[in-house]
């Protein structure tokens, strides 16, 4: 399988974030997208994930499922992590196996790998921002998808948070996946550089 986005322009709110971008990912790879704030880090990945529309250019995913679209085959998870505070760790985590059209099975497993298995039935409202984020990385494994957009997905992670995540990144990596990771820190695994320009 090979990501590759040729010629990418990005424009937002009027302005030019980035142009002619060239990028290239392969199964067992992951990409650290690195650079200055604003200069278009989270913009890429959005595009990958089909949420912007770049001004020029494409994305594609070769080799990938033939049926579906490079969207329906990422995850994306952003700086904010997507959860309903009211409903307990086990319901935001199978509320997004069935938004994302995960088989029906027990989620159990995938928060225990994240070490949340004793606050399955916690609000998600009571977590701390690294646990939050330890159930936003349960995510990818309740719903297996091959490529893999990260933005900063190391933040707020303790170390053991950190250990947790790059076993989980190597076993994606293992299986042929992609990762795509925007990143200020180290993440911690071997990763090819984006080195995005600009910024303010
Ligand atoms: N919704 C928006 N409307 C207009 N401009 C936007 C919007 N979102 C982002 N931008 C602009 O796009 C540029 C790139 O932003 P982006 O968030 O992609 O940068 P980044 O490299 O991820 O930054 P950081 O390191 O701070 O997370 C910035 O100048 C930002 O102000």
């Amino acid at each position: 399988m090979r990501l590759s986005g040729r010629q990418i322009d990005c424009i937002r709110g009027g302005r030019g974030v980035f142009s002619g971008l060239d990028f290239e990912a392969a199964s067992g790879e992951v990409l650290a997208v690195v650079g200055p704030n604003g200069s278009g880090k989270t913009s890429l990945l959005r595009l990958i994930a089909g949420l912007l529309v770049p001004a020029g250019g494409s994305v594609e995913l070769e080799g990938g499922d033939a049926e579906l679209t490079l969207p329906e085959q990422s995850h994306y998870l952003g700086h904010r992590d997507a959860l309903k505070p009211a409903l307990s760790v086990l319901e935001n985590l199978s509320f997004w196996r069935d938004f994302l059209g995960g088989e029906t099975g027990d989620v159990n497993p995938c928060l225990a790998a994240v070490g949340l298995g004793h606050a399955t039935y916690l609000p998600a409202a009571y977590l701390s921002a690294g646990q939050r984020r330890r159930l936003s990385i349960a995510r990818l494994l309740a719903v297996r998808r091959p490529v893999w957009l990260l933005d900063e997905p190391t933040s707020a992670l303790d170390t053991a948070g950190q250990e947790i995540f790059v076993g989980v990144m190597r076993e994606h990596l293992a299986s042929g996946g992609i990762i795509v990771a925007a990143t200020h820190a180290p993440l911690g695994i071997e990763a090819r550089e984006l080195r995005m320009g600009g910024g303010k």
